[in-house]
C-alpha cells in the first residue's frame, strides 16, 4: 500500500525522505479547497489524510521564482532538526514535469516546466499548536 511509507515515517520507524508527488496529491484530494488549512508566506498548507492519521502538506507557491537553493537549504535544516517542540518534518517532494502546449496556428508545441515543491509535516490541530507556542 502506498500510504505505508508515510505512515512508517510518522511512526518513527523510517527517517524523513523524498515522497512521491502522486502520494501527496492523493492524500490531499488533489490539493482541494476543502483540504486547505492555512496560507503561509511561501504557499498553501493542506490536510493530508492517511488511513487513520493526518499530515500537513505545504505546497510552495508554484511559479518560476521558486528558489531552488533556498528550498534545499530548508529541506536540509528540516532533516537535521529533531526536537520535541518542533513540528516533526516527514519529507519533501521536488517534482519537475515538462508539459507540451499546443499554440493555435503554430505547428510546433512549446514546452513548459511545471515545478512542484512540497514539504510534509506531522499534523498539529489548533489546540495543540497553541500548546507548542505558549
Ligand atoms: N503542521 C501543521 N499542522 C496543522 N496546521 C498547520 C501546520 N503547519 C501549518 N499549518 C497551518 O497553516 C498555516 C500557515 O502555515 P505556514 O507555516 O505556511 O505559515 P507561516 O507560519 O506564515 O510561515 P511562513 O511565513 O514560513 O510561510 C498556519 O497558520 C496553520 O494554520
Amino acid at each position: 500500500m502506498e500510504y505505508d511509507m508515510l505512515e512508517q515515517i510518522l511512526e518513527g520507524k523510517e527517517k524523513p525522505t523524498n515522497l512521491p508527488f502522486a502520494l501527496l496529491q492523493k492524500i490531499t484530494d488533489d490539493f482541494s479547497e476543502e483540504r486547505e488549512i492555512g496560507q503561509g508566506g511561501f504557499g498553501t498548507v493542506y490536510k493530508g489524510v492517511l488511513r487513520n492519521r493526518n499530515v500537513a502538506v505545504k505546497r510552495i507557491m508554484n511559479n518560476y521564482t521558486i528558489d531552488e537553493k533556498l528550498f534545499y537549504r530548508e529541506v536540509n535544516s528540516l532533516l537535521k532538526v529533531n526536537h520535541k517542540n518542533v513540528v516533526r518534518f516527514l519529507g519533501f517532494c521536488a517534482n519537475t514535469e515538462q508539459a507540451a502546449i499546443k499554440i493555435e496556428g503554430k505547428k510546433e508545441y512549446i514546452y513548459a516546466e511545471i515545478r512542484e515543491r512540497l514539504l510534509c509535516f506531522e499534523y498539529v490541530s489548533n489546540g495543540n499548536l497553541q500548546n507548542y507556542i505558549t
